[in-house]
């Protein structure tokens, strides 16, 4: 039956009567029809409930039609309109509206509609995501943050698919749009970064703004997932993508007709979702190398539906984030867009202490001792281990007046010692003020706390054992801990979608601090033979043959433990291997004596040492080594930084010195190594027992001026400097010129795509002006001026050794540009200079534009 749509319109109340069938049979999302109606009193309560208490839902629409019939024409034109508005809910009604020619009355137009359906279940995700995603964890279950209290703004790096910079992202809301998306065909946005630098706490601001409806995006839906969850699953599991959705995520309640599921899967773009720690899962991945999912109501592994999430076989067009540590591979075709976090900005720095210390004397007291020691802002450029050390500070400095920073050579050990400290004194009752003064006794406050910290060490290591992270009550009895320790601060509990099975489920605060205890566990444990310390080192090994440490070495040591999987990232591992250099390190002797029978500390000591002197030779010995025309060069593999770090936990000199004087090459690449400012301590720690010459390159790192602080006193032997893309702000020039200008033997200086602004290029200038065997100088990409740019020429024009010059990039201008020229007119050597790239221009020796279009000089002869 068709209605004849003449010149005069027909009226709704007719159109409801002549598509009945289309719409008893096309109408769902009831609930939203009757929400609308209600709250714009077309109905009343008695009416929706007599419609809902109807038993169909072709007969509940036939209700609604009736009623909105009775009531009028204005009714039945509200009711069109709503299916008009909300075009999402209504989708298969869209052409029908087409068919009828349907434009809204100015009547009703007025009139608001809201989607409340599936927005309801929207509303209740957005309400207890808004509730789990509001506090930061803390230590101990007793105390928690806000976290817009204390939120900080970390550096987000956009890279391209050949991972190459884009520059650093503004705003989290980035995150999600279009810039920088590098494969359309992907799906998922990669997030990495390395332990501690902030991935959870950068997905779960996300998630909090979305709660608060304050993030640009169309998802209606948000699910959060811990990629950890899916280990939990027995191989044999099936569930379906509805249970992973709702089961592990919050359900939506009154819903029988799966309304909120099938609007999922029709609009998969309204979802976002959200996964964090891609490396916790490397090796389940790699057992369940199966087919993909590719039908929303196909049962299979949670493992297979989360691939088939991250591909698009599922739910294609969903906004998917994803974490994971660095170093870990994921298919390029899946991403389409990857940031990398870089932690703290020494401007975040300051901030997050403004956030962390209400107190002002206390704040004052803090900034004090981090400006005198830029290794412990280094560190501190780690979010996590900024907050252990300034939570310890905090909580020490209540139980001992005089508690101060350590010193200037901290290391991550002695980071996760104070932790322990905090957890185990916490018990205690604060000191009176007598005692404050000078009660502060490390070694007693570990010693009286041995049972729970064996405890723990136990757990955490039987965890690593068997690849869990997760640990019921029953596993924690068993290694002898109580109720009371449960609240200390180590562990907390698993929220309760990821667990839905056994809600009494604990993990370790952070993975890192699980790496710690295990180190702990294995100086603790006096039953295991000796070389069990060793065990984690030969399985880094087995993992990667680029390891730092020689395969051969292992094949003495005793078998991998039954139950331990493989993993594509070690990084927990290579963790517990650092914590027990830190632990076995000399200057904890008098501490772990306390804990661990001395004649068994010797022997573990002895035997670490000599396994890593034995591998810091094979390594250096194993290095590829490339002979240039600067030289030998060494290209040093990721792993060689975990050795470096490894030994300078030990604070051993010997091995320090042995590594140095291993290193025969006279130029050492590191860049793209994810150095970072911390790591350049132990760098530091190794090359200053260097007597020779030194070319170091470590750009495309994340070092910053605090790195360069700390590389100061093995700078001024340096011919190569190369230190792009690393953040350095104008200071890190003045440790650079006043360093290089002492043995003035540099040769090559890359500063390309840092921050340098003019006061940086004046001190360029100096060391172009002193070192008179400074050939190269990259300075592009930076924020160099006119001003800048005229020092620079001045010097160029009076070095006889300088001839390329990188300048494009920077804000040099027609005056930059010139005096650029005219430096390049005087001098006979200087063959190549650009001061920007496009149009690459025909130049036949010298040739000149107006003064603007000199994008690139190069003399040819
Ligand atoms: N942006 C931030 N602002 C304030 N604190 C932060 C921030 N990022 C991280 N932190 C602090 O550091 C801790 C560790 O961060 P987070 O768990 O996010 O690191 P991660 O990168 O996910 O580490 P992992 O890879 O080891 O899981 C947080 O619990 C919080 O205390």
């Amino acid at each position: 039956q068709k209605l004849n749509v003449g010149e005069e319109s027909p009226s709704c109340r007719s159109l409801l009567t002549y598509h009945r069938e289309v719409l008893v049979s096309k109408l769902r999302s009831i609930q939203c029809v009757l929400d609308n109606l209600l709250s714009s009193e077309f109905l009343c309560e008695e009416e929706v409930e007599a419609v809902q208490r109807t038993d169909t839902k072709p007969n509940q629409v036939r209700k609604i039609l009736e009623l909105a019939q009775c009531k009028g024409e204005q009714a039945c034109d509200f009711l069109i309109y709503i299916i008009y508005t909300v075009g999402d809910a209504y989708v298969d009604l869209q052409p029908w509206l087409k068919e009828i020619n349907y434009v809204p009355s100015k009547d009703v137009s007025v009139l608001t509609v809201e989607n409340t359906d599936p927005s309801k279940y929207s509303e209740k995700q957005r309400r207890e995501i808004g509730r789990d995603t509001s506090f930061i964890m803390s230590y101990g279950q007793r105390e928690e943050t806000r976290l817009e209290e204390l939120y900080t703004d970390t550096l987000m790096e956009l890279f391209n698919g050949a991972n190459e910079s884009l520059g650093l992202l503004d705003t989290l809301e980035q995150l999600l749009t279009d810039d920088a998306v590098f494969n359309p065909q992907g799906e998922t946005i990669y997030v990495v970064g390395d332990a501690g630098v902030g991935k959870s706490i950068l997905l779960q601001k996300l998630q909090n703004l979305w709660s608060k409806k304050e993030l640009v995006t169309d998802a209606i839906f948000l699910f959060k997932f811990r990629c950890r969850m899916f280990s939990t699953f027995k191989d044999s599991e099936q569930i379906s993508l509805r249970d992973l959705l709702f089961k592990y995520n919050c359900f939506p309640d009154l819903d029988p007709d799966n309304e909120v599921f099938d609007y999922i899967v029709r609009f998969p773009h309204k979802v976002l979702f959200t996964f964090d720690g891609y490396d916790e899962i490397q090796d389940d991945l790699e057992r369940y190398n199966v087919p993909e999912v590719s039908s929303p109501d196909e049962k299979a592994h949670p493992l297979q539906l989360l691939t088939s999430l991250l591909s698009g076989k599922l739910l294609q067009g969903s906004q998917k984030v994803l974490t994971a540590r660095t170093g870990i591979e994921m298919q390029q075709k899946v991403v389409k867009k990857k940031v990398i976090l870089r932690g703290f900005s020494p401007s975040h720095l300051k901030t997050y202490i403004r956030l962390h210390f209400k107190d002002q004397s206390q704040r004052e007291r803090v900034e004090i001792q981090l400006d005198a020691s830029p290794h412990l802002c280094g560190l501190c450029s780690t979010p996590l281990f900024c907050w252990i050390v300034f939570k310890s500070f905090t909580h020490l400095h209540t139980m001992h007046d005089s508690f101060e920073l350590p010193e200037s050579c901290i290391t991550l050990t002695d980071i996760f010692l104070l932790l322990c400290e905090m957890y185990l004194t916490r018990s205690a009752p604060p000191p009176l003020s007598i005692q404050r003064r000078n009660a502060r006794c490390t070694a007693e406050t570990f010693k009286s706390g041995l049972k729970p910290l064996a405890g723990f060490a136990k757990l955490a290591l039987q965890g690593f054992d068997k690849g869990t992270f997760y640990f019921s009550q029953d596993e924690l009895r068993a290694c002898g801990l109580t109720e009371e320790d449960e609240a200390l601060g180590f562990l907390r509990s698993v929220s309760e979608y990821e667990n839905t099975e056994n809600p009494a489920t604990f993990e370790f605060l952070h993975l890192t601090l699980q790496s710690f205890l295990v180190a702990f566990g294995l100086i603790l444990d006096e039953d295991m033979p000796l070389d069990t310390i060793l065990k984690f080192f030969a399985e880094c090994s087995r993992k990667k043959k680029s390891s730092c440490l020689p395969c051969d070495f292992f094949h003495n040591l005793s078998p991998k433990p039954s139950g331990t999987r493989g993993s594509q990232t070690n990084e927990h591992l290579q963790f517990t291997n650092l914590f027990l250099c830190g632990l076995l390190s000399k200057p904890k002797t008098s501490l772990m004596e306390q804990l661990v029978a001395p004649k068994m500390l010797k022997e573990k000591q002895a035997l670490l040492k000599s396994y890593l002197s034995t591998s810091v030779k094979s390594h250096i010995h194993g290095l590829p080594v490339h002979e240039t025309d600067e030289g030998k060069k060494v290209h040093v593999l990721p792993n060689f930084l975990w050795m470096l770090r490894c030994i300078y936990e030990t604070g051993s000199r010997d091995i320090a010195k042995m590594t140095a004087k291993g290193i025969t090459a006279g130029f050492i690449k590191l860049g793209y190594c994810n150095v970072y400012s911390g790591d350049c301590t132990a760098l530091n720690f190794v090359l200053q027992h260097r007597r020779k010459l030194l070319g170091l390159d470590m750009d495309n790192n994340n070092i910053s001026d605090y790195g360069v602080k700390q590389l100061r006193p093995s700078l001024s032997k340096m011919t190569i400097v190369r230190f792009c893309v690393n953040y350095l702000s104008d200071s890190s020039i003045e440790v650079l010129a006043e360093e290089l200008c002492k043995c003035k033997v540099v040769e090559v200086l890359g500063l390309y795509n840092n921050c340098i602004t003019d006061a940086g290029a004046k001190l360029v200038a100096k060391i172009i002006e002193e070192c008179p065997k400074l050939r190269i100088v990259k300075l592009g990409k930076n924020k160099i001026t006119p001003v800048g740019g005229r020092y620079l020429a001045d010097a160029i024009k009076k070095s006889t050794s300088i001839f390329d010059v990188g300048m494009w990039g920077n804000t040099l201008g027609d005056e930059g540009a010139c005096a650029f020229a005219e430096a390049l007119r005087h001098h006979p050597s200087l063959t190549n200079l650009r001061s920007a790239i496009s149009p690459p221009p025909q130049l036949y020796g010298f040739k000149f534009g107006p003064p603007h279009k000199i994008l690139q000089l190069k003399k040819t002869y």
